[in-house]
């Protein structure tokens, strides 16, 4: 069977406090984007992971496709199984691609093995996984709080938008980010904030990750500015980046961004 995951992106994201467990409390808004990762499992001799597209750093057997597998195959017996991976979402870019990866092999491993598990258990699941990766259960717009695996419905529809997405070619590491993050403790009313006008969130809704990550690729922060230079009513990186993302009023192109890293087009 096969499956598609797809990104994220965090429209604001505060970071609260550092917890005893090393993790962050936030409140942020994860938006699923149209940019696809694909999954695929059939029953084999012995378990494998293949994984083409993209090159993905560091030791495939570490990989989130199979510790979701394991999870799954040390709770229900699973036989062996050959597991394929065709990676484009963009690696250490803020787009949520292993979370992704790893929520929707869960979800294939459940239909395909007929475990009937349903949104809760696999929430659970995904939560051992990765903070981001019970968002993707749901795969629904959502206001996210504890360590962003805390949801309540956000009724947001960007669809009337076009989204341009830039990956400069910087890899930001989620770790990297966090020790460098601005603690914003009392928050900043972005359950509020969120339902307005997108007009209004320019001067409202901030990404917490962005003034350290600057500082250290201060290329990020040009992207954003451009963005805002090219008419975008929002713009911002998303998550810990290294992409950055402007929401358009009406559909553009912008072959300026081409020499900046890899743009995407979603109207
Ligand atoms: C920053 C965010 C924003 O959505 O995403 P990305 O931009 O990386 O996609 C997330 O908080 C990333 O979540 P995720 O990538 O699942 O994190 P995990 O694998 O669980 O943890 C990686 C590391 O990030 C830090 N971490 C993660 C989540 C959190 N709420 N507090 C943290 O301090 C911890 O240092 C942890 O060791
Ligand atoms: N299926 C996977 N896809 C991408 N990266 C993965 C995967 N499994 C494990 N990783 C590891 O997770 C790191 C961060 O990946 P990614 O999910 O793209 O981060 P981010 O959410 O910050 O964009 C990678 O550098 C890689 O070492």
């Amino acid at each position: 069977m096969v499956t598609f995951a797809n990104a994220k992106i965090n429209i604001g994201l505060q970071v609260l406090n550092r917890r005893d467990d090393g993790y962050h409390n936030l409140e942020t808004v994860f938006y699923p984007l149209k940019i696809y990762d694909i999954l695929e499992v059939v029953e084999a001799s012995e378990t494998r992971f293949i994984a083409s597209g993209l090159p993905i750093p560091g030791d495939s057997n570490n990989n989130l496709c199979l510790k979701a597998y394991q999870l799954l195959q040390a709770a229900y017996d699973l036989p062996p199984v050959a597991i394929y991976l065709h990676k484009t979402i963009p690696i250490g870019a803020g787009l949520g691609g292993g979370s992704a990866d790893a929520a929707f092999l869960l979800k294939l491993l459940n239909s395909t093995f007929g475990l009937g598990l349903d949104e809760l258990q696999l929430i659970a699941y995904a939560r051992q996984l990765g903070a981001d990766c019970a968002f993707f259960i749901r795969n629904t717009p959502v206001l996210a709080t504890g360590i962003g695996d805390v949801f309540q419905e956000v009724a947001i529809d960007l669809s009337a938008y076009q989204l341009v997405l830039v990956k400069p070619d910087v890899h930001v590491s989620t770790g990297e980010a966090y020790r460098t993050v601005t603690l914003h403790p009392e928050g900043r009313q972005l359950a509020a904030s969120i339902v307005r006008p997108v007009a209004t969130w320019r001067d409202t809704i901030f990404n917490d990750f962005e003034p350290g990550i600057f500082a250290a690729h201060p290329e990020i922060g040009v992207l954003k500015n451009l963005l805002y230079e090219k008419g975008a009513m929002y713009a911002s990186m998303s998550g810990s980046g290294s992409s950055v993302y402007g929401l358009f009023s009406e559909s553009v192109r912008l072959p300026e961004l081409d020499a900046l890293g890899q743009v995407f087009y979603m109207d």
